[in-house]
C-alpha cells in the first residue's frame, strides 16, 4: 500500500492511472541525476623527472586562470598540479556546497583555540574549509561575486605596488567575466561596467526568497542602506542583490571556466591527486628548479625551464614555501628544515574576515515542509531553479556600510541567511557551516520551532588584528597551525558593536515589525546576564561566535621587500629566482567584501606579469 508524506496509508479507489503516472515520474526523476553530469579533466601521461616551461603549483580560484592564460602561448608547456580531483557533482548544485563540507574534497582547516575568543564554537576551533578539487575553493564557496571598493586597490597601489593600479585591476576583473544577468545588461551603464567576453559567467542566483528578500530590502532602506542596482559599483551604505559565479543554475567554478576550456589543448598537462611537497630551489643559485610530487605513493621530480608558480591558497602557499627552507628561519630550524632564504613574513600578516551573527526572529518565512523540500529538487532537475540554485550558506541579499559617518568606504557587510520555521536538520546544518556548539544552537532550535529566522552574517571588512599560519612539523601531510588572532585589537571589537547595533535597527522596521520580529538570545552562558542588543551583549556575542567567512589572505603578501613582504609586486618570491605565488595570500590588505572574485583578478594579472617577464 502507497504511503503519503504524512506516513497516512493511501485508502482511495484507483484505476492505477494515477499509481503508474507517479511511478513513471518517480523514475525518470530517480534517473534525472545523470542530466546534471558535467566532463571530467583529462590526465596528462608524464615522466619522472620531465621538464615544462611552467609548472603550477594548484588548481584553484587562481591557478587555474593562470594555467590556462600561460597555455594561451602554444610555445609554453605548462605543468598543472592539483592535490585534488575531479570536482563531484554536489559542487555544480549551488544548494550543495555545505555537503562538500568535511569530506575528502575539503582541506577540513581547524584554527588553533586560543582560550578567548569562539569559545561558543565546537571545540573553540573555527572551521576553515577549503577546497581540495579542481577549481580548489571557488568549487566549495558560496559564490557571491563581489569586486571590492576601487579604495582597496588604491591602497595596493598606494603601498608601492605599481602593477596594481585601479585601471589595471579592473581591467582584468573585466577580463575575466561574462555577464549574464539579463537586468544588469539592459542597463547600460552597469553593463559596461563589467566584461563580456571572459571565460567567467557571472549572473544572478534563480532564488525562491524573492519576496521575503524584497521587503528585507525595503526595511534596509528604512535604515538607511539604500537600494543599488548593482553592489559592485556602488557599496557604502548600499544593499541590494549579489551577483554570483552560478549561471543557469550552475556553479561557475574555475574548474569550469578556465579548465574545461583549455583540456583540449596539447601544450597544458594536468596531474590530479598530485600533491606537491617541496619547491625544489638550488642552494648555490637560489633559483626554483622545479617541485617534488606525491602520487598514489610515489615520488616524482618535475623540473621547470621558465618559472614555478605557487597557488596553493593562503594557508598551503606559506605552508609549501617554508617546507621548501623559505621562511622565518628560526621556525624552520626548529622544525627541522634548513633554511635557504630566511624570508621572515612567510605565514605572518593573516587576517580573514570574521562573522559574527544578528538573529532575529518572526513569524515568516513560514514553515518548510518535506514535500516543499522534493518539489524544490525536483524544479532544480527540470528548470535549475528553486532552493537548490542558490548557496545554502546565504540570500544573495547583502548590504555593505560604514560604521563612520559620512564615510566613504565601508567597514562592514552583512549577508542575510533565512531559516523557514521548523527547518529540518538546522542544527546538523548549521553546526556544519558555523560550528556553533550544541548549547548554542539548542536555543536556536528551541525559537526555530516558532519562528522563521532572518540571520544577519556580519563580516569585518578591514580588521586590524593579525594572526600567522606556522608549520605543525615538517610532514607535509600535517596540517599546519592555524592562529587566527579573531579580534585581538580592540579596534575591530569597537567597529563589530557599532556594526551590529546598526544592523539589528532592522528589527524596528516596518516589515519586520508587521511580522513581530524580535531579536532572539543564543544560550552562552558568558553573555546570558547582559542586557539584549547593549554593546556589552554584542561585545560577548561577537567575541564568543567569532566566525569565519573563509576569506584568509595577506600570508605571502606583496610588497617592497623581504623586511615587510614574501613576494615583490610583480608577485615574484623575495630572495628566490623564478618562483612567484599567484593567489589570494598575496593580498596586501584586505578588499571589501568576498575574496573570490579578487583572487581570480590576480589570477589574471599575474599571469599578464608572468608573459611580460618571459617574453
Ligand atoms: C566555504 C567557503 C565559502 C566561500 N564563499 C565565498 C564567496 O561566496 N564569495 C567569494 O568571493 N569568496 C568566497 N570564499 C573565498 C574564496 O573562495 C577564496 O578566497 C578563493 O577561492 C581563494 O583562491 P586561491 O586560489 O587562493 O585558493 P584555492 O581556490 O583554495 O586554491 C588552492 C588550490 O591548491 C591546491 N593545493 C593546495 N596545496 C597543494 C599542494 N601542496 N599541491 C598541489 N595542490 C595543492 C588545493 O587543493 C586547491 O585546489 C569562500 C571560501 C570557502 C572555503
Amino acid at each position: 500500500m502507497a504511503t503519503c508524506f504524512s506516513n497516512a496509508p493511501c485508502l482511495f479507489p484507483t484505476n492505477g492511472a494515477t499509481p503508474a503516472a507517479y511511478a513513471a515520474a518517480l523514475q525518470y526523476f530517480a534517473a534525472a541525476q545523470c542530466i546534471l553530469t558535467h566532463d571530467l579533466l583529462p590526465e596528462a601521461s608524464v615522466k619522472n623527472r620531465d621538464s615544462f616551461d611552467f609548472i603550477v603549483v594548484g588548481a584553484g580560484s587562481a591557478g587555474s586562470v593562470v594555467a590556462n592564460r600561460l597555455s594561451e602561448n602554444k610555445n609554453y608547456n605548462v605543468l598543472l598540479i592539483e592535490a585534488g580531483g575531479d570536482a563531484p557533482l554536489e559542487s555544480d548544485i549551488p544548494g550543495f556546497e555545505v555537503s562538500l563540507f568535511g569530506t575528502e574534497y575539503d582541506w577540513c582547516y581547524r584554527t588553533v583555540n586560543d582560550g578567548k575568543t569562539s569559545q561558543a564554537i565546537i571545540n573553540g576551533t573555527v572551521g576553515w574549509n577549503k577546497g581540495k578539487m579542481f577549481g580548489g575553493s571557488s568549487s566549495i564557496n558560496a559564490m557571491y561575486y563581489v569586486r571590492g571598493n576601487d579604495q582597496d586597490y588604491q591602497t595596493w597601489y598606494d603601498q608601492g605596488n605599481e602593477e596594481w593600479s585601479v585601471d589595471d585591476v579592473n581591467r582584468c576583473f573585466r577580463k575575466a567575466e561574462n555577464l549574464q544577468d539579463g537586468e544588469r545588461l539592459s542597463d547600460p551603464e552597469i553593463s559596461e561596467f563589467y566584461g563580456h567576453d571572459g571565460p567567467l559567467n557571472v549572473n544572478k542566483f534563480n532564488s525562491t526568497f524573492s519576496t521575503y528578500l524584497a521587503k528585507v530590502m525595503e526595511a534596509w532602506e528604512e535604515i538607511g542602506f539604500r537600494n543599488v542596482p548593482d553592489l559592485n559599483m556602488e557599496n557604502v551604505n548600499t544593499s541590494g542583490y549579489l551577483l554570483s559565479t552560478a549561471s543557469g543554475g550552475v556553479r561557475q567554478s574555475t574548474s569550469r571556466a578556465y579548465l574545461m576550456t583549455a583540456e583540449k589543448r596539447s601544450n597544458l598537462k594536468i596531474l590530479k591527486h598530485s600533491l606537491v611537497t617541496k619547491v625544489l630551489i638550488n642552494k648555490k643559485t637560489k633559483r626554483a628548479e622545479g617541485v617534488v610530487v606525491e602520487k598514489n605513493n610515489h615520488k616524482y621530480r618535475f623540473y621547470s625551464k621558465r618559472e614555478v608558480i605557487v597557488s596553493a591558497g593562503s594557508i598551503a602557499a606559506p605552508q609549501l614555501l617554508m617546507l621548501s627552507g623559505i621562511g622565518p628561519a628560526e621556525h624552520l630550524r626548529e622544525k627541522g628544515i634548513t633554511p635557504i632564504v630566511d624570508s621572515p613574513n612567510v605565514g605572518q600578516n593573516l587576517q580573514d574576515h570574521v562573522v559574527a551573527p544578528v538573529f532575529i526572529y518572526g513569524d515568516e518565512p513560514n514553515e518548510a515542509t518535506l514535500p516543499n523540500t522534493y518539489l524544490d529538487y525536483m524544479n532544480y532537475l527540470v528548470t535549475r531553479g528553486g532552493a537548490l540554485a542558490h548557496s545554502d550558506i546565504g540570500t544573495d541579499a547583502s548590504a555593505f556600510y560604514s560604521t563612520v559617518e559620512g564615510a566613504n568606504y565601508p567597514d562592514s557587510q552583512t549577508i542575510l541567511v533565512m531559516y523557514p520555521k521548523n527547518t529540518p536538520g538546522l542544527k546538523e546544518g548549521f553546526s556544519r557551516t558555523f560550528r556553533y556548539n550544541g548549547t548554542v544552537m539548542d536555543s536556536i532550535v528551541e525559537l526555530n520551532k516558532n519562528y522563521g529566522i532572518f540571520f544577519f552574517g556580519f563580516n569585518l571588512l578591514h580588521p586590524h588584528s593579525k594572526g600567522h599560519i606556522a608549520l605543525k612539523t615538517k610532514n607535509p601531510h600535517d596540517a599546519p597551525l592555524i592562529y587566527a588572532n579573531y579580534l585581538s585589537d580592540e579596534r575591530d571589537v569597537e567597529t563589530v558593536v557599532k556594526a551590529l547595533k546598526m544592523s539589528s535597527k532592522i528589527v524596528n522596521t516596518e516589515y519586520f515589525k508587521s511580522i513581530n520580529a524580535f531579536l532572539g538570545r543564543m544560550d552562552i552562558p558568558a553573555c546570558n546576564e547582559l542586557e539584549l542588543d547593549s554593546d556589552e551583549y554584542w561585545r560577548c556575542v561577537s567575541t564568543n561566535l567569532a566566525s569565519t567567512l573563509w576569506h584568509p589572505v595577506r600570508t605571502c603578501q606583496m610588497g617592497s621587500d623581504i623586511s615587510n613582504s614574501v613576494v615583490d609586486s610583480r608577485l615574484r618570491v623575495h630572495g628566490v629566482k623564478d618562483l612567484r605565488v599567484v593567489d589570494a595570500s598575496v593580498i596586501p590588505s584586505t578588499t571589501s567584501g568576498n575574496t573570490n572574485a579578487p583572487t581570480i583578478m590576480i589570477g589574471e594579472r599575474g599571469s599578464e606579469l608572468i608573459l611580460e617577464d618571459n617574453e
